[in-house]
Parts: C-alpha cells; structure tokens; sequence
C-alpha cells in the first residue's frame, strides 16, 4: 500500500514567549501507509501532540518536510479530521449543529448535512440529544460527539490526540471497540496519540515510541494480531509487555538504540 504521510528530517522548535528555545521533535522520519492505525507513544513533553499538529498542518515545522497525500503540507486539508482529548465541540452549537460543522464548510446544503448527520448521530447512540448543547451531555457523549464531528466528513486521515483520555475504564472500553468497527469498516489511517501501553496494542496495526525530548523515534512495531483484540489472550499480553518495558526504560532516559525495531 502507498504511504499517505511522508515525513522526512523533520525538526519542531519552539521559542516560548520568555523567548526561550525549546526543541520538541529532532529528526523525524516517518512514513505511514493508507489505512494504517498508527499509534504514538512516549513519555509526557516528547512531542507526540506537536507531531500530531504538525502532519495536521496546524503547526509548521522548523525544518524538514511533510507530505500528506503527495503535497507538502501548509494548512489543514479537507481530507483530514480530528479528535482532541478536551471535547472539540463549540459550546454555542447544539450536538446536530456541531456535527455538521464540517459539512458547512464544505458547502452541502441545510438538508444533506441534517441527514448526514443525523444518521451519525443515531449511530453513536445520541438520536435523543442532537438538539441538546454539549454542557447537556455527560463526559462520553461529548466525546462520542466529538468523533461523530471529525468522522461525519468522511476524512481520509483521521488525528486523534489523546479522545479517550478523559473517559471512564467502560467508555473508554467502548468507544475503543466502536473505534475499531469504523475503522474496519471504512478503511481509513488513523494516526492516534495515546499514553497506555495497553490502549496502543489493542487499536494499533502499528505503534511508535518517542523519547524524551527533544523527542525522536525510537521503536517502530507493527502489531500482528487479528482484530477484534482480545486483551486477556496471550500474544496481547506479550506485545504488552515488550512494549510497557520498553517504555519504562524510556522514561528511566536509557540509551535504547535509536530507531529500534523490535
Ligand atoms: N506552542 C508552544 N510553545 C512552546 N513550547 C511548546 C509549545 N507546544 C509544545 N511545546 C513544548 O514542546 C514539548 C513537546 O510538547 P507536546 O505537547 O508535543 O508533548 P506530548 O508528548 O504530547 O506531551 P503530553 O504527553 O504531556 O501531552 C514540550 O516541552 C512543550 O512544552
């Protein structure tokens, strides 16, 4: 399959506003194939939002380049959605309005986005709140609205920056499994920051680790195992544990050999 992120020497430095210089990302090279689910890990400041936000083209690198479907990329693509830790949604929309936010900007008409979105909405199982406004709904239903949000465009690349962090072990549990059937049924890449080990070999067809920052790659996995995953069979286990020791020794700031493959 073709890559449909190509990142190539890529640096991000920041300069805070006490014009400190504080270098975030060194010399990442990364290619992602269509419809991988691609997982990041590492440990807290390595970089793995700011990587997100860069192949989103939210941010610009400082040096190095970024192509996203064949294009450098400068600016957020149509072809790409995303999914925030804190609830993406406008407070002043009601759920329906929110949902079809992206359908707005892409010009479909009153009645195409209310259906479009409608249809999303009873699927993710809030039919009876899409006139209700986010304060009205519960942590999981935000977040459930959030994705029905970033998916209802269809996006070829799908960000996720931390969705599920938030939620309870059950909706997290969940929206995981919901996760997955989308992304088996409409075949799309995700690329997807997460802090557990565990959450990151359930989705991933793929898992990278960062390192401490300045942060760089330092184990790129590909995950063998059938979907849907069971987490208590024994192959889950050992991709667990393989990948949670690497990350203590990562945290612990060992020297693991850069761009390890394990
Ligand atoms: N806009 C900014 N200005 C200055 N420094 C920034 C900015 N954004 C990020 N940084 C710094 O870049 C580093 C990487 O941050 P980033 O949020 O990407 O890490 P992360 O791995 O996602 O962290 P976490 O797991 O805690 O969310 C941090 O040291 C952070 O302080």
């Amino acid at each position: 399959m073709e890559n449909i992120i190509e990142i190539k020497g890529l640096n991000k430095r920041f300069i805070t506003e006490k014009k400190q210089e504080v270098n975030a990302l060194r010399n990442i090279n990364l290619n992602i194939k269509d419809q991988e689910f691609i997982c990041i890990l590492g440990p807290s400041g390595s970089g793995k939002s700011t990587l997100l936000r860069l192949m989103a083209g939210l941010i610009k690198p400082t040096t190095g380049s970024i192509n996203v479907m064949g294009k450098a990329i400068t600016r957020p693509i149509l072809e790409s959605g995303f999914v925030f830790q804190e609830y993406s949604l406008m407070p002043w929309r009601n759920i329906i309005d929110n949902v079809a936010f992206g359908l707005e900007l892409r010009k479909y008409s009153k009645i195409e986005r209310y259906k479009i979105a409608e249809d999303i909405l009873i699927k993710f199982g809030l039919k009876d709140f899409t006139r209700s406004f986010p304060y009205e709904l519960s942590g999981g239903m935000k977040q459930r609205a959030a994705i029905a949000r970033a998916i209802a465009t269809y996006p070829k690349i799908l960000y996720m920056d931390e969705p599920f962090g938030a939620l309870d072990a059950y909706t997290r549990f969940q929206m995981q499994k919901d996760l997955i059937e989308f992304w088996l049924k409409e075949k799309r890449t995700i690329v997807f920051v997460t802090h557990s080990v565990e959450e990151a070999v359930f989705l991933g067809t793929r898992v990278i680790i960062m390192s401490p920052r300045p942060g760089e790659i330092i184990a790129d996995d590909n995950i063998d195992l059938d979907y849907p995953r069971n987490r208590w069979n024994e192959e889950f286990g050992s991709y667990f544990k393989v990948i949670m020791d690497l990350m203590n020794e990562v945290s612990e700031g060992k020297e693991i050999g850069k761009g390890r493959v394990i």
